[in-house]
C-alpha cells in the first residue's frame, strides 16, 4: 500500500517535472517566434512559416500548439497590451517576450474568446497563465493582472483593433454593428473550397471527399463551394491533387460568380496574383475564349501555374505587367468583354484570417491604396470594348476603399454606366448583400464570409 502511493507519487513528480520542463521549452521557443511576427513588417502567416522552416526539429504537435498560440495572442492583441503595462516599466526585453508568450499559451488553451470578455473569463486566462509560469518573476506581474480586474476590461480590450480603425468601422455601421462584427471577426473562418466544374460535379467530390474522411456541406450561396466541419489538411488529398478542389473562400468564389464570365469571351482579371478569381473565372467560361491574368508581380503570378497544370484550363495567358504604358495593355484596348479589377487593399476584410493586418495597416496606407485602386480602374477600363464590363471588387470593410473609389471612379468616366446587379443577384439569392448604389457587400456576421465589396459599370455602347 505504501509502496504503491511511494510510486504513483513519485511518477505524479516526474510528470509535473515533465509539464515544467515542457512548458519551460514553450515558453522559450514561443517567445522566438514571437520576436518577428511582433514586429508587424511581414504578414504573420509568412513570418511563422519562415520560423518553422528554420526550426525542424519542431514536431508536429508543437508546430500547431505555436501556431494557434501566436494567432490567439493576435487576436488579443490590446488585451495582451494592457496585461503587459500592469508589470514594471520599462520591462525588459526577455520578460516582455517571455510574459507575451505565456499569455499566449494561456489564450490559445482557451479557444475563441467572446465578444464581450466577461471578466471572469478574463480572470481565468490570467490563471492560466500563473499555471503555465515556471518564473517566479511573472508573479507580482500576474498578482497585479488580477488586482486590476475588479475596474473592468477597457473597450479597446474587447474590440482589440487599433483606434484609428475601431473609430472607422464604428462610424461607419453604428456601434451595435459594430460588435456584432467585432464578435464575428474573433470566430475562426470556416475552410471551404470551390469544386473545378470543368473536372467533376460539386455532389460527386463531397462523395469522392467522404469516401476518405472528410466532411463538408455545401456552401449556402457560392454553387461550387463546400465547407468542411474543420479543418483538414488537403494538399495532399487526391481531389486537391487531381485538381477538383481548390481553397477558397465563399466570398472570393461569389465574386468570381458575379463577374458572370462567359464562354467565348475575351476576360481579363486585372489584380490576379495566384490566380484564386481566375481558376474559377476560366471554369465558369469552360475553357473557351481568352482570359489573361495580370499582375504587376511577377513572384504572385507564379503562383499560379501549379494550379492552371491542375485545373486544366487552356484558356489562360498570364502577363507580369511592366507599368502602365506595358504594350500588350495597349493591343488590348478597346477588345475586351469583362474586366475584374480584384485590387490590391487593406485585406481587413480578412481579418478572421490575418488579425495581423489591423496592426500592419494604417490611414497613410489607406490613402496610397485609394490612389492605386483609382490608378488601376483607369488603365483596365481603357481595355473595355463598348458594352464590356469592368467589375471592381475589394477585401476591405472600409467604405474609403469601397464606395468612395466607386463613387469617385465613376465621377470621372462619363462613358460608363452603372450596372444593374438586381437580376444577377436574384438568380443566385444574394439580394440581402445589395447597398447602395447597385453594389454588393459581404460581411462576416452577414454571410459568414470573409468581407467582400464589388460594383460594377457597363461601358456604353
Ligand atoms: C487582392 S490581390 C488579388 C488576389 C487574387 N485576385 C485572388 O483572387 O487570389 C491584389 C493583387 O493586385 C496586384 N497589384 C497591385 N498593383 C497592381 C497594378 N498596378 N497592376 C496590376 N496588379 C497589381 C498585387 O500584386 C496583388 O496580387
Amino acid at each position: 500500500m505504501t509502496g504503491s502511493r511511494t510510486t504513483s507519487g513519485t511518477a505524479t513528480a516526474t510528470a509535473a517535472v515533465r509539464r515544467t520542463g515542457e512548458a519551460r521549452y514553450l515558453i522559450a521557443v514561443l517567445a522566438q517566434a514571437l520576436e518577428p511576427v511582433l514586429r508587424f513588417d511581414a504578414p504573420a502567416d509568412a513570418t511563422l512559416a519562415q520560423f518553422m522552416r528554420e526550426h525542424r526539429q519542431l514536431g508536429g504537435r508543437d508546430r500547431q500548439l505555436l501556431g494557434d498560440a501566436v494567432y490567439a495572442l493576435l487576436r488579443a492583441w490590446r488585451l495582451a497590451l494592457h496585461w503587459l503595462a500592469q508589470g514594471e516599466q520599462p520591462m525588459p526585453r526577455e520578460a516582455r517576450m517571455r510574459r507575451l508568450a505565456l499569455l499566449g499559451l494561456a489564450l490559445q488553451a482557451g479557444g475563441a474568446a467572446p465578444v464581450p470578455l466577461p471578466g471572469a473569463s478574463a480572470l481565468q486566462i490570467v490563471q492560466r497563465a500563473r499555471a503555465l509560469s515556471t518564473d517566479g518573476g511573472d508573479t507580482d506581474w500576474l498578482d497585479a493582472c488580477t488586482a486590476q480586474m475588479s475596474d473592468g476590461l477597457p473597450e479597446a480590450c474587447q474590440h482589440n483593433l487599433p483606434d484609428w480603425l475601431a473609430d472607422t468601422l464604428a462610424g461607419q455601421w453604428g456601434r451595435d454593428t459594430f460588435w456584432t462584427l467585432i464578435a464575428a471577426l474573433r470566430q475562426p473562418a470556416p475552410l471551404d473550397v470551390r469544386v473545378n466544374i470543368l473536372r467533376a460535379k460539386r455532389s460527386a467530390v463531397q462523395q469522392q471527399l467522404a469516401a476518405i474522411g472528410l466532411s463538408c456541406q455545401s456552401t449556402p450561396y457560392s454553387p461550387w463551394g463546400l465547407r468542411f466541419d474543420d479543418k483538414p489538411s488537403l494538399q495532399r488529398s487526391a481531389p486537391f491533387q487531381d485538381g477538383l478542389i481548390e481553397v477558397q473562400d465563399e466570398g472570393s468564389q461569389l465574386l468570381a460568380l458575379l463577374s458572370d464570365a462567359r464562354r467565348n469571351e475575351t476576360v481579363v482579371d486585372f489584380c490576379a496574383g495566384a490566380g484564386g478569381k481566375t481558376l474559377a473565372l476560366g471554369a465558369m467560361m469552360r475553357n473557351t475564349g481568352r482570359l489573361y491574368a495580370f499582375d504587376n508581380s511577377a513572384h504572385r503570378l507564379a503562383g499560379l501555374q501549379p494550379r492552371l497544370q491542375r485545373s486544366g484550363l487552356l484558356n489562360v495567358h498570364t502577363m507580369a505587367l511592366q507599368g502602365e504604358r506595358d504594350e500588350r495593355l495597349q493591343r488590348l484596348a478597346g477588345k475586351v468583354d469583362r474586366v475584374l479589377v480584384d485590387a490590391p487593399c487593406s485585406g481587413l476584410g480578412t481579418l478572421r484570417r490575418h488579425p495581423d493586418l489591423a496592426w500592419r495597416t494604417g490611414p497613410n496606407d489607406v490613402a496610397s491604396l485609394q490612389a492605386a485602386q483609382l490608378a488601376i480602374l483607369q488603365q483596365a477600363c481603357r481595355l473595355l470594348k463598348p458594352g464590356g464590363q469592368l467589375i471592381y471588387a475589394t477585401c476591405s470593410l472600409l467604405d474609403a476603399e469601397n464606395s468612395v473609389v466607386r463613387a469617385q471612379f465613376a465621377s470621372e468616366q462619363p462613358d460608363l454606366e452603372p450596372l444593374d446587379w438586381q437580376p444577377l443577384l436574384k438568380k443566385h439569392r444574394l439580394e440581402a448583400f445589395a447597398v447602395a448604389d447597385n453594389a454588393l457587400q459581404l460581411l462576416p456576421h452577414r454571410s459568414n464570409t470573409d468581407g467582400f465589396y464589388a460594383c460594377a459599370w457597363r461601358k456604353q455602347a
